[in-house]
């Protein structure tokens, strides 16, 4: 799968994200959010693929592109016999997110991209779009912290695992007032806190770099962001766990039904008998193979935004595979002119 898709998905992130940072800054978010859609769509479109949306911009009919459901590539299309040997051709499950932090983009902030995760048909948990309480920790923490503990337990844990201080550690919390009283205990633990505003899929990515100084994400976020930020995570061989939170008053923000009863009868409905199941990224990204990319938009820890020049861009994007192995950054410079000379710093 990786070697037909690899370097096309790179392109379908790079597409959206260049669309939306031509919005950045401007105060419209879902026009930045729009036209990273529709740029993911059409260049996805021209992948030879039998491709399926598990996690995309909304259900059937709420969303008109890119929703759940929607089937994409060339080998999807009612003529594809004239350009695809279908019956050859693997299915593929497709989670996208072609603007994560369209806020982010709207008033010109660090941290926003354009991702997307990919398996065969079945390899990716099609989350509803509830929120997610999340846990994601560098690899040699896996498995040792759990989402289960209090926040000061997985600190001494995260401390014992990356042999550093907890004072030495810093956590992503996203800044809501749900996480008051989760940010006090990691403040009174002897951690250091870093709020963001929007954008947890980088933040649990980080997780699995040294370097960025991010040793942890803790808090609850948008479900669907957690089954992307795990199938990088699982790639990576870091740690992530998530839990689907079905609780309004728990949420205490956004959107997420009329009662704790009635999202659960949703959940059901779904198949989804356990509500409270704790989730591992192999469980959200179970397929044999997974691939991630992201590019980003704005300027990120991982990734540099889009940057335009006279006659084109340049991007930076992230491609992860668990069949190879690899976590590839790769720069790219797009032309829209005939070049004189390709500026490279
Ligand atoms: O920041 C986010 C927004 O994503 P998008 O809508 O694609 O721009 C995500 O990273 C978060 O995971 C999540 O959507 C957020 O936590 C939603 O929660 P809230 O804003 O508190 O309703
Ligand atoms: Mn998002
Ligand atoms: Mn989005």
């Amino acid at each position: 799968m990786e070697n037909t898709l690899g370097l096309e998905i790179i392109e379908v992130v790079e597409q959206a994200a260049i669309a939306s940072s031509k919005w950045m800054g401007k105060g419209e978010k879902n026009i930045a959010d729009q036209v990273a859609v529709e740029a993911m769509r059409e260049r996805m479109n021209k992948i030879h693929m039998r491709g399926r949306i598990v996690i995309g911009e909304g259900e059937r009919d709420e969303a008109p592109m890119l929703y759940i459901g929607e089937e994409v590539g060339i080998c999807t299309r009612p003529d594809a016999a004239n350009f695809c040997n279908v019956n050859e051709l693997v299915e593929i499950d497709i989670a996208v997110d072609p603007c994560e932090g369209t806020n982010l983009v709207a008033y010109g902030q660090n941290g926003s991209m354009a991702v997307l995760a990919i398996s065969e048909k079945g390899g990716l948990f099609a989350a509803p779009d509830f929120y997610m309480k999340k846990l994601a920790a560098p690899a040699a923490a896996r498995g040792h912290v759990d989402i289960n503990k209090s926040a000061t337990e997985n600190l001494k844990i995260l401390s014992e695992c990356l042999n550093r201080a907890v004072e030495e550690l810093v956590v992503v919390v996203m800044d809501r007032p749900r996480h008051k009283e989760l940010i006090q205990e990691i403040r009174t633990a002897g951690a250091r806190v870093r709020l963001i505003s929007d954008g947890d899929v980088s933040a649990a990515i980080c997780c699995a770099f040294a370097g960025t100084n991010i040793h942890a994400l803790m808090g609850i976020g948008a479900a669907p962001e957690g089954v992307i930020s795990a199938a990088a995570l699982r790639c990576l061989g870091g740690h992530f766990q998530g839990q689907l939170i079905y609780d309004p008053e728990v949420v205490q923000t956004g959107l997420i039904g009329e009662s704790r009863e009635g999202n659960l009868a949703r959940l059901n409905e779904m198949g989804i008998t356990d509500g409270d199941k704790v989730y591992n990224a192999n469980e959200l990204a179970s397929g044999e193979t997974v691939l991630f990319a992201g590019c980003g938009i704005t300027p990120g820890t991982l990734m540099d935004g889009v940057r335009f020049f006279h006659g084109g861009a340049r991007t930076q994007s992230l491609v992860i595979s668990s069949q190879s192995k690899t976590a590839r950054f790769v720069d790219t410079v797009h032309l829209w002119q005939e070049p004189k000379t390709i500026q490279l710093r």
